[in-house]
């Protein structure tokens, strides 16, 4: 996915909208010309103890009646807090913590409170790995008790792809970095503790190459200049690595010597590409891209199988940690030889491919062209004979198969943060796969539509939660559903 936000992920896909995060009503007292709340703005501080988290990892408080989100505290903390109120608009942000949890830790990362990117790092792993565990546990409590958590020993440098923005700070110096949370504000920053080193390191030598090649980061606010973002995958098996500049114009003056020039100081990439994206967007990626060296796609192995990725394609991001999420979830899906699986939002083809091992055939269906086409050359290359892949929609893919009376046995769904939609969960019903394995990154609308499948002929198995995610307040969770008898639906 393209998103600022996702699986993963880190900025939010669209404008800030901090009414909807304090849960107060839109536009209650806000000026409709400038989005701001309207009224004087009048600030207090005030002594607050915290007594839980919300799903987002941030503490609730009680302050005048009102249940207020402070992030950075942790449950049993009393603190000072800065209350500013503007009309019914009201946000509480923390100054200092006078009686600190025994959980608390000194965030390793110098730039963890400016940025949005991770929520928890002023927690100790415990406290992570309780925080995901209960906020898991709660959302499942209607179901099943989830198993525990599955957490990760090395909880830095995880990500495989990262993406920078780059800007000019009020001195019109490049600055390159991460957007503070709910804002488009760069925050400058060198290294990111939970991207791959190296990726930051690239992005580093291109922040230095912009002054020699004259390349102007872009503004959002004026639309003038060429480069936005920089996306760097990295396959962390293969060691292959894609850089991806997202550029606003077709015409990279330059060029040559620019490709030549970071082609030297890192030979470790094996593809580069332009991405022009010259919309006014929160978007990272545009439609349009050009190869510049390399095959531009880069190749990684996963579960012993090899996997070609494009630009634009969907890849977990945390490959130590998926290869436990796929194992479990191959595992729930109860596969012995004969099957029809359906995998549904099915990416480039990784959870239908390490299923085909142990099914009769698997059916992908995915809406993302470019991811399709990875689904099909990934297939090719690891020999795979039984497993057909479709772009589309997955609903309307599903009602399809539903009206022609298709069959199948096991449908595995890994849909988008915002989960399935009706279409789908009702062929799913009306299909009567023996299993469902629904893997996701938000176990918030997993947990809406588990509840659908429930309702209409479906007992939960199991719930497994991973820590895919580590230092942020995101949890994946897989879970298994399985078709009541007949007579008891
Ligand atoms: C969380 S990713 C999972 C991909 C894959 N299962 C994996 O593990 O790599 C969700 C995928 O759903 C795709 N997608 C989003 N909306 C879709 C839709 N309506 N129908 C089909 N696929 C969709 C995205 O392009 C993305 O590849």
């Amino acid at each position: 996915m393209n998103k600022r936000k996702h699986k993963g992920h880190r900025k939010s896909e669209k404008k800030p909208n901090r009414l909807k995060k304090q849960n107060i009503k839109p536009n209650s007292s806000r000026n409709q010309a400038d989005g701001k709340p309207k009224g004087k703005q009048k600030t207090v501080t005030a002594e607050v103890t915290c007594s839980g988290l919300t799903n987002e990892g941030k503490g609730i408080v009680e302050w005048e009646g009102k249940r207020l989100e402070v992030a950075h505290l942790m449950p049993g903390e009393k603190a000072e807090v800065i209350v500013s109120k503007r009309g019914r608009y009201v946000n509480a942000e923390l100054k200092r913590v006078i009686k600190p949890s025994k959980d608390r830790i000194t965030p390793p990362c110098e730039y963890y409170y400016a940025c949005g990117g991770c929520q928890l790092q002023h927690m100790n792993e415990q406290a992570q790995t309780r925080f995901k565990q209960e906020t898991v546990d709660a959302l499942m409590e209607p179901f099943i008790k989830p198993e525990a958590i599955l957490t990760m020993d090395d909880s830095y440098d995880y990500r495989n792809k990262s993406h920078t923005t780059f800007g000019l700070n009020k001195e019109r110096q490049v600055i390159g970095g991460l957007y503070a949370q709910n804002t488009h504000q760069i925050i400058p920053m060198e290294r990111c503790l939970i991207h791959d080193p190296k990726a930051d390191e690239i992005v580093q030598t291109i922040k230095g190459m912009l002054k020699s090649s004259k390349m102007q980061p872009y503004n959002e606010d004026t639309g003038q200049g060429f480069l936005r973002h920089v996306l760097v995958k990295v396959g962390k098996g293969s060691g292959e690595i894609m850089v991806v500049l997202v550029v606003a114009s077709p015409v990279f003056k330059g060029k040559n010597n620019f490709v030549k020039a970071l082609r030297k100081a890192h030979p470790e990439i094996t593809t580069l590409l332009m991405n022009i994206n010259n919309r006014d967007t929160s978007m990272i990626l545009g439609d349009q891209e050009k190869v510049l060296f390399g095959k531009g796609t880069i190749t990684d192995t996963l579960c012993g199988l090899k996997f070609e990725i494009s630009a634009k394609s969907f890849y977990q991001i945390n490959p130590v940690q998926t290869e436990k999420l796929y194992g479990k979830a191959i595992e729930m899906a109860e596969l012995t030889g004969k099957e029809t699986v359906v995998d549904a939002y099915c990416g480039i083809g990784t959870i239908s491919l390490i299923a085909s091992r142990k099914a009769g055939k698997v059916i992908g269906v995915e809406l993302n062209k470019d991811a399709v086409r990875d689904a099909i050359r990934n297939s090719k290359r690891n020999g795979v004979k039984n497993a057909r892949f479709y772009q589309g929609d997955a609903g309307e893919f599903m009602v399809q198969m539903a009206a022609r009376g298709e069959k199948a046995d096991v449908v595995i769904m890994d849909p988008p943060r915002s989960g399935s939609d009706e279409a789908f969960l009702s062929s799913v019903v009306k299909l009567q796969p023996k299993r469902v394995v629904y893997v996701s990154c938000n176990p918030e609308t997993q947990a809406r539509d588990m509840k659908y499948l429930v309702k209409n002929g479906y007992k939960v198995e199991g719930v497994q939660p991973v820590d895919m995610f580590p230092q942020t307040h995101h949890v994946e969770a897989v879970a298994k559903l399985v078709l009541k008898e007949a007579g008891n639906r």
